[in-house]
């Protein structure tokens, strides 16, 4: 695995694991950091051994969004020129599933990073927000779009025209967030479920994240059919005999990935 400064890179079992490494300023993504998230999400999606990816922070905060600091004197030929934030749109290509567990803050960049993942698993002390418009801007990292997917059009409008942050409770109840633990028990839960995840077929899984995220790109009656074309392949793959075989032989599937 490649040497990072802004964040750290584990592995446990087949779990990937990238930690968001820059305490002093609350793990602000600045444009290291986002080269090297995208570099260790493409490293870890690339590895046969890896079945899914964790991406966390730290106890305060999960990112308090991009660095002010280094976008403040930024020109308009500058962000435009360079397509400033573009590199984020990698991970989506990533197809290895990918878990964010996000405690405290997640501010602008840093809630658009974690609606960049697959689904999030929120700590009790979570802050979801957007709230680029207090700084004379908005969000850059599809956050006007994932959020409003994810908790309608009426709350995203209000977070993003006002900067409200959101609780965990609030974020859990509008559908931002698949659960809530303890801050405690926030990482053990999200490695426990990533390493369930990567326990199945990975060919399987990354088809079932395909389909669930055609959900998102298409109408409901073509995305119906994408999912009946992608189950059928699933008959293609071994994982599907061995699956189904474990059941009726009552024991536990042996999945190889093929
Ligand atoms: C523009 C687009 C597309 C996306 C964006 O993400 S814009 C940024 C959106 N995020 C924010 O506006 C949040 C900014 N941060 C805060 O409001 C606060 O830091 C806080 C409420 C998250 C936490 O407040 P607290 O008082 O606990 O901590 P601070 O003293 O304010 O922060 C500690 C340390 O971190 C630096 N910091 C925090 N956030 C950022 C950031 N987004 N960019 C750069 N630096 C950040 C903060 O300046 C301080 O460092 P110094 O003591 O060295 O100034």
């Amino acid at each position: 695995m490649s040497e990072f400064e802004t964040i750290l890179v584990d592995r446990k079992g087949r779990v990937g694991i990238i930690t968001l490494n820059r305490p002093k300023a609350l793990n602000a993504l600045n444009s290291q950091l986002m080269h090297e998230v995208v570099a260790a999400v493409e490293e870890l999606d690339t590895d046969a051994e890896i079945g899914a990816i964790l991406l966390t922070g730290s106890e305060k905060a999960f990112a308090a969004g991009a660095d002010i600091k280094e976008m403040a004197p930024k020109t308009f030929s500058e962000v435009y020129g360079e397509d400033f934030f573009s590199e984020w749109d990698r991970l989506s290509a990533a197809r290895t599933p990918i878990v964010a567990a996000v405690s405290g803050y997640a501010l602008g960049g840093g809630c658009e990073l974690a609606m960049l993942c697959d689904f999030i698993i929120a700590s009790d002390t979570a802050k979801f927000g957007q709230p680029e418009i207090k700084l004379g801007v908005i969000p850059g990292i599809g956050g006007s779009q994932r959020l409003t997917r994810a908790v309608g059009k009426a709350k995203a409008m209000e977070m993003v025209l006002t900067g409200r942050n959101m609780d965990a409770e609030e974020a859990e109840r509008a559908g931002l967030v698949s659960r809530i633990v303890p801050v405690a028990e926030l990482f053990d839960a999200a490695l426990e479920t990533a390493t369930t995840i990567a326990s199945m077929s990975l060919p399987v899984a990354i088809m079932a994240k395909e389909a669930v995220n055609r959900a998102f790109e298409t109408t409901l009656a073509e995305g119906v059919k994408f999912e009946r074309r992608v189950f059928h392949s699933t008959f293609a793959t071994a994982d599907q005999k061995e699956g189904m075989a474990a059941f009726i032989e009552k024991r536990a599937p042996e999945f190889k990935n093929a």
